[in-house]
């Protein structure tokens, strides 16, 4: 009885696992669209959710068996970072923090400088473990792939990486991303779920909406105002009675705050900054949506809301 080899599935005692993943490549390589695809639909009602991770939820994967939270690493999306002299300290603490790296490189163009350094990079991030990604199979034919798969074996032996999988995917077609979560997840601890499966929602955009207005705020004030400063769309609805030529979307928000005192940091004198503030949101929101909107902000302090604990989920407090 006790005699199978530990590899071997055990489908009715496999422990419910939880944790964290970040995927990570040069731009264009993939990675938001293979997170698009592990997730599906349903995105994290909460972008920000400072007493669990520190980092900004982009989906979480919600299995019978596990709970795979996918959150962004600062700072990797911007070549220029990427190609510095050195990563900051913010992405090495978001690798030895996360419990798996994706490293996307794309299937279709032949490794680069850019993907050389963050594979370098990652060599040195220490024991998390990191799977290769091949990404967008649907470009190239099986020589190509096999080509690109023997080349990212090589370059981990080189650089002394020890990839824990290397997964060809197509996000686009569909191919293998099933596959992948059901890799990734073995290589997360045991746990419960992290997020309550109420905290995923179909509304996608109501999030979005709610990011650009947070990403707004949080502009140049980053440094005074708190990570948990929250954003809530309560409504959106389009305006009655506008022509079918001229719609409008009647968007209204509320900018979760700490503490008072933090209320002038982010309305500004005489109301400037938030106006601002929702000038720009207002332009990146009407990009998203493709539709004129009326933007209606407003800045309250969460401990107002203290008692009401759907709202205190909400928020993420
Ligand atoms: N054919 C094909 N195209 C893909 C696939 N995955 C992504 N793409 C395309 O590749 C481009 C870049 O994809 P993204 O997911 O935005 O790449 P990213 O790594 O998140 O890019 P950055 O945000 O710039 O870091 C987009 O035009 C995608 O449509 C795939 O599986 N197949």
């Amino acid at each position: 009885m006790s005699d199978r080899s530990p590899s071997q599935p055990r489908p009715q005692a496999a422990p419910h696992r939880s944790g964290f993943a970040c995927f990570v490549g040069r731009p264009n390589a993939g990675k938001s669209t293979l997170t698009n695809a592990l997730v599906g639909t349903k995105v994290a009602i909460t972008s920000s959710r400072p007493q669990t991770t520190r980092h900004t939820v982009r989906g979480i994967v919600h299995r019978p068996d596990a709970q795979l939270v996918l959150v962004d690493t600062p700072g990797l999306h911007k070549p220029r970072t990427l190609l510095g002299e050195r990563l900051n300290d913010v992405v090495r603490t978001t690798w030895a923090e996360v419990d798996v790296i994706g490293f996307c490189l794309p299937a279709d163009q032949k490794l680069g400088p850019g993907d050389r350094f963050i594979a370098g990079e990652l060599a040195k991030a220490g024991k998390t473990p990191k799977v290769a990604v091949v990404t967008k199979t649907d470009l190239v034919d099986s020589k190509q792939l096999a080509e690109q798969l023997i080349a990212v074996d090589r370059l981990g032996r080189e650089l002394g990486l020890d990839w824990a999988e290397i997964v060809p995917v197509s996000a686009v077609a569909g191919q293998q991303v099933s596959l992948l979560a059901d890799l990734l997840v073995p290589l997360l601890p045991e746990g419960p779920p992290l997020y309550p499966e109420g905290d995923l929602t179909d509304e996608p955009e109501q999030v979005m909406v709610a990011e650009l207005i947070r990403e707004a705020a949080l502009e140049g004030v980053r440094d005074e105002l708190p990570h948990s400063i929250a954003v809530v769309v309560e409504e959106m609805i389009p305006r009655e009675g506008r022509p079918e030529s001229k719609p409008l979307l009647d968007i209204h928000a509320n900018l979760y705050i700490e503490r008072p005192s933090q209320k002038g940091i982010v309305i500004g004198p005489k109301g400037a900054r938030l106006k601002d503030v929702g000038m720009k949101s207002r332009k990146h929101i009407e990009a998203l949506l493709g539709t004129p909107v009326f933007l209606d902000l407003h800045v309250k302090v969460a401990k107002d809301w203290q008692r009401d604990p759907r709202q205190l989920r909400k928020l993420g407090f």
